[in-house]
């Protein structure tokens, strides 16, 4: 099938690219044209682990291309698939500028000769966004003009995209439109997952409601590592034991620093407004929220309650990332967490196996230290905070780490490493919700 993806961003270079690993004839197109330059050179403007050889084997049999026009790859295309952001307005409202913008673009571009399109919606949007969009296009488009809107939302998770577009727990297909939901499904015809079928609202509902359901048992284990603090109990024990229960799931059970990335934050604030606005108040959303956003400073006066003062100690940070297997420090944690340490005058290095180049705009004018390697990052400092789980710090060696260090004190603020080999190496180690080791 001929494929447009309009957004070569994350979701659209991605989901772009799996597409056309499936075997479809796909055009990812984006209004940045710096971006198609780039991509159209063969460089992948993101890190995404597998992403850059599935682009490059797709380009290359003529199965992937990018474009800056809309309305080209339009009249080639049976269905348009929309990627762009849909990001957080100030009262935690959707920005939904970029997608009325594209509806109005793609409303341009649609003649009747060209046929039936489906137009998919695969952006994060609020419920009731695709009778939007489908108004708009009407308003806009020339008469004779058909297609139909579908919502199709995107649950792939960043580090390892691929796998999760590739092999989907489900595939969520909201029509309104028999004719619309066929088509859908022959896109997908090679995947082997559960497809859900539903209409356009409950698709958008889902997805808000899947996201939020997820930072739920985020900000719910970490809740509960506050009272094992307090009380010597160990959270991954805690975590492990209700886990097991298959109603619950051990998956999103790891307690730390809180929730960062583009989505969990921007989408809990996202569902609250739409929840509000319908008259609704989800009052356990605002707790959510509220118990992510406290996370890292009850952290932060963990290490303060420690040293004392921080104005002038030397601070070193492991991980920038939002999480481990990607360079994006979009609502990241670990960012959070350096601008308080240099607010209070402490002297931070830091580093990231990845998003060193996409932290670094944000870190230098605070004047945190960015060093590549992560020993040298922690040489002289008095305590190591470990803010991504990244699996090479979970493999540290410790035995180099304690060499170069000024105090042997790590606060894992990811419970990545184990208590047991740090005791053994003679660290303090504080991590969040376990039993510390104490100074040896
Ligand atoms: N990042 C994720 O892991 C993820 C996962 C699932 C869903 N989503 C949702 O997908 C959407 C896109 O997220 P993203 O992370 O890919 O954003 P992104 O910022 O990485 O990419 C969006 C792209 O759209 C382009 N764009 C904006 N306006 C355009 C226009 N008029 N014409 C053509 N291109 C245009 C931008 O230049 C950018 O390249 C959001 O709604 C997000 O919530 C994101
Ligand atoms: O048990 C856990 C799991 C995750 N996190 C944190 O939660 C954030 C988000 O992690 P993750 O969900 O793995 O990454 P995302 O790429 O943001 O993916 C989420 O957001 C996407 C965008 O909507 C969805 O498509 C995915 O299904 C959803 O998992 C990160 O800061 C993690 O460190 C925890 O603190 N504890």
């Amino acid at each position: 099938m001929n494929l447009t993806i309009i957004g070569s961003g994350y979701v659209g270079l991605t989901t772009g690219t799996c597409f056309a690993e499936m075997g479809h004839h796909v055009i990812c197109v984006d209004n940045n044209t710096e971006k198609i330059r780039t991509l159209q050179s063969g460089a992948i403007p993101i890190y995404e682990p597998k992403l850059e050889e599935l682009v490059k084997k797709n380009v290359a049999v003529g199965r992937l291309e990018f474009s800056p026009s809309i309305a080209a790859s339009i009249a080639e295309s049976e269905v348009i698939f929309i990627a762009v952001p849909t990001p957080p307005n100030t009262d935690g409202s959707v920005d939904l500028t970029y997608i009325e913008k594209v509806a109005r673009e793609i409303a341009q571009a649609l003649q009747p000769e060209m046929g039936y399109k489906v137009i998919v919606d695969k952006s994060t949007v609020p419920v009731k966004t695709g009778e939007k969009v489908s108004q708009t296009i009407k308003h806009y488009a020339g008469p004779n003009v058909q297609f139909d809107i579908v919502s199709n939302p995107e649950f792939l998770r960043e580090g390892c995209a691929v796998d999760d577009l590739l092999h989907p727990d489900r595939i969520v297909i909201g029509a309104n439109s028999e004719q619309a939901m066929n088509v859908i499904k022959r896109v997908y015809q090679p995947i082997h997952a559960p497809i859900l079928e539903t209409d356009v609202n409950s698709a958008e509902l889902i997805k808000h409601a899947a996201n939020s359901f997820l930072a739920l048992k985020i900000s719910y284990i970490n809740a509960v590592a506050k009272v094992c603090e307090k009380t010597g109990a160990d959270v991954e024990l805690v975590a492990e034991g209700i886990g097991m229960d298959k109603r619950i799931s051990r998956h999103f059970l790891n307690a730390g620093l809180g929730y960062g990335g583009s989505c969990f934050p921007k989408d809990v604030k996202a569902f609250i407004n739409i929840s509000r606005t319908l008259g609704i108040p989800f009052t356990l959303l605002e707790e959510v929220e509220h118990i992510n956003d406290t996370q890292h400073i009850h952290f932060l006066d963990r290490i303060r309650d420690r040293l004392w003062v921080l104005k002038d100690k030397k601070i070193a940070v492991w991980g920038l990332a939002f999480k481990q297997n990607t360079d994006d420090v979009r609502e990241s944690i670990a960012l959070k967490l350096c601008e308080k340490l240099c607010g209070e005058g402490a002297i931070v290095t830091a580093t990231d196996p990845k998003a060193m180049h996409t932290a670094a705009p944000i870190l230098n004018p605070m004047g945190v230290k960015l060093v590549e390697d992560m020993y040298e990052c922690a040489r002289d400092a008095e305590v190591l905070v470990i803010a991504t789980e990244w699996s090479e710090y979970a493999n540290a060696d410790l035995q180099k780490l304690a060499g170069v260090m000024r105090n042997r004190i790590i606060f894992d603020g990811r419970n990545i490493l184990s208590p047991a080999n740090l005791r053994a190496v003679g660290f303090e180690y504080h991590s969040v919700g376990r039993p510390s080791v104490e100074e040896a």
